[in-house]
């Protein structure tokens, strides 16, 4: 890490290395603000973190809104075997792109894929790229980001805060930037309850951290992470609040914005409802729940689910970015970008939907019928986690066992615990976040702005939105058919009747082995029979009478 640290010495030891990029094309001829797809008009893009979701639909819809972009460079790191040029260019044949490619399908000749690994010195970009990015970038985009909970600190500080920096000093060399727009999370600073729009001071001196760490062996890091994470929960909200604070060093010298999404769900609107292409987050908590595996979660009904459609984080990004170049602010711009405190809805209403959702577009194959439930009760959630997760996992890994194939079910349910188990503390709790700058910059669009960049989320209707999402989740991350949505009731209705008759024959056998036990068993059933045959009786006699 040594390379790192003198990074964020050198940064911190310039002057003002940059100056910044002038247009004169801020204003139109009538002196009125330019829109924001004429603002990237004949703009060179620099994007990280391009192959990720966030990254994707950026680039998707600057291609779409903004036809006249000149160039985007995504810097793109080789990987699973194949080169960046192989990535791009899968990247760009998925669905995401249809209407992109059907508006121009050249659209990939403004694409210029730039090898980058981020957490290498200077960001493994070759002289000669350097050397073509400082002379023509004016605006850059920065979504890469390790988002594992569960990232080692060391690793996830290299990519969340150190390849922020690297970032930030070579945005300094580049003679036409106009905006350096960074996404963070709302919950960088998930110890407070209420969230401003303010860059808070940092849980410690990300210098002085890098310092410490370097000569620690990971096993130590590993020792005393929980102690220096401290009330956040994870090491990704930690390093993501350093980063912020090491962004906003660098305010003097750049025009930043920093986005700040809560949990970021399937698209809205665009380029199609319900488009999403990951597990995480809720989605994989929804297609667990939509396969019949999931049938119990901690969470709090009342507690505000702070989702947003990634098509509405995007459009606030790139109208930042808009505003933040023409407008040049004096500090670094936070927007918070969420729901809850505009049109809050709640995890017990997200469970209901989305339970209702599945039962009319099953997934194939569900493993048993989708009836999830989410509890704050710690105890009762154990119950159900043995009741209705293992012991059934249990049931099924034996017959797997018998019928000579590998169990599987206790290792999926494992894994499944141990994802849910980082996620509580996000479902069990709200905050409340302050969210001036995006209406203050809503109110700065034109009309037309706002239609084509929309991110009025007073206008989402959630009960819609849960729907898309969830048909999303089947059609474009398990790649599942629509058209085999009856096959999937129908196996729906297999399970149902396997359930009815394993629940018949279980009271059959107990009231058997209680009946054979006890005098007062048998009394009570004889009486309850003989009840039931007098009843008959009555409704056979009275009905022949009528007749
Ligand atoms: C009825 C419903 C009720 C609703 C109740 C509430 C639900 C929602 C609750 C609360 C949501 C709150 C969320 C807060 C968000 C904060 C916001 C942000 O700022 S950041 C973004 C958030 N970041 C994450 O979500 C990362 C979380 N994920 C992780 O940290 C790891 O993935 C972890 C620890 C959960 C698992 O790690 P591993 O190493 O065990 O597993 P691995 O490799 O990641 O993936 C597991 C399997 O999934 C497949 N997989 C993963 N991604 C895939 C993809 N895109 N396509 C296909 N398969 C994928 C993989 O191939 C693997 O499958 P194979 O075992 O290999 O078969
Ligand atoms: N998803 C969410 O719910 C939220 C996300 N955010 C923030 O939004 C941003 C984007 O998130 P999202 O799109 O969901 O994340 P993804 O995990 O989908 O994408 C991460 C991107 O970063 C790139 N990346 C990771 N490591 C490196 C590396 N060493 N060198 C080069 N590139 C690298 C990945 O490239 P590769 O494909 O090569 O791995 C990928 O393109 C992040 O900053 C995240 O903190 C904020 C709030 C919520």
């Amino acid at each position: 890490m040594c390379y790192l640290r003198s990074c964020i010495v050198k940064a911190g030891g310039t002057g003002r290395a940059t100056q910044m990029g002038k247009t004169g094309e801020e204003t139109g001829a009538d002196g009125s603000m330019v829109s924001i797809a004429d603002y990237y008009a004949g703009k060179n893009v620099l994007i990280t973190g391009a192959t990720g979701f966030m990254g994707k639909v950026l680039v998707e819809k600057l291609l779409r809104s903004c036809p006249e972009v000149q160039t985007l460079y995504l810097l793109v790191r080789p990987k699973a075997g194949q080169s960046m040029h192989e990535r791009v260019s899968d990247m760009m044949k998925c669905k995401l792109f249809d209407r992109v490619r059907e508006d121009n399908p050249d659209f990939h000749q403004k694409i210029v894929p730039i090898s980058s690994e981020l957490t290498q010195p200077a960001l493994a970009i070759s002289p000669e790229d350097v050397e073509r990015l400082t002379s023509c970038v004016n605006i850059i985009f920065h979504c890469a980001a390790t988002i594992r909970f569960d990232e080692p600190l060391k690793h996830a500080l290299q990519l969340n805060v150190m390849a922020t920096q690297q970032l930030l000093n070579l945005a300094q060399q580049m003679h036409h930037l106009q905006a350096f727009i960074h996404i963070s999370t709302a919950y960088a600073n998930c110890n407070r309850r209420h969230i401003d729009e303010i860059i808070y001071p940092p849980p410690v001196e990300p210098k002085k951290l890098i310092d410490s760490l370097e000569w620690m062996e990971d096993s130590i890091v590993r020792d005393i992470t929980p102690r220096l994470i401290g009330d956040r929960p994870n090491t990704y909200t930690y390093t993501k609040a350093l980063a912020e604070c090491v962004v906003q060093r660098e305010s003097s010298k750049l025009s930043i914005g920093i986005i700040r999404p809560s949990i970021v769900g399937a698209s809205w609107q665009e380029p199609f409802p319900g488009w999403i292409d990951n597990f995480n987050g809720p989605s994989g908590v929804f297609i667990a729940a939509g396969k019949g595996i999931l049938r119990t979660m901690r969470a709090n009904n009342d507690a505000v689910a702070d989702l947003i459609p990634v098509d509405v984080v995007i459009n606030l990004t790139l109208a930042a970015g808009w505003y933040t170049a023409v407008h040049r602010p004096k500090a670094a711009l936070v927007y918070n970008c969420t729901t809850g405190g505009i049109n809050p809805f709640h995890w017990g209403e997200i469970e209901h939907h989305v339970m209702s959702s599945f039962k009319r577009n099953p997934l194939e194959q569900a493993f048993r019928r989708p009836n999830a439930n989410i509890t704050s009760n710690y105890l009762m959630n154990q119950y159900w986690i043995l009741v209705s997760h293992k012991f059934p996992a249990l049931i099924y890994d034996l017959y797997l066992r018998l019928s000579g194939q590998k169990p599987q079910m206790m290792r999926i349910f494992n894994r499944l615990h141990k994802a849910i188990g980082l996620l509580e503390y996000f479902s069990s709790q709200d905050w409340e976040w302050n969210s001036e700058n995006m209406n203050m910059l809503m109110s700065h669009l034109s009309p037309e702005d706002r239609k084509t960049f929309n991110f009025d989320v007073r206008q989402l209707n959630w009960p819609e939105y849960i729907e898309n999402y969830c048909i999303g989740t089947k059609k474009y991350v398990l790649n599942e058919d629509m058209s085999d949505i009856p096959a999937a009731k129908q196996h729906l209705r297999k399970l149902r009747n396997i359930r009815y008759t394993f629940n018949t024959l279980l009271l059959v056998f107990i009231w058997r082995v209680f009946i054979a036990r006890s005098q007062m068993a048998r009394n009570i059933w004889y009486f309850v029979v003989s009840l039931c045959f007098k009843f008959l009786s009555y409704f056979r006699a009275s009905s022949t009478l009528t007749n």
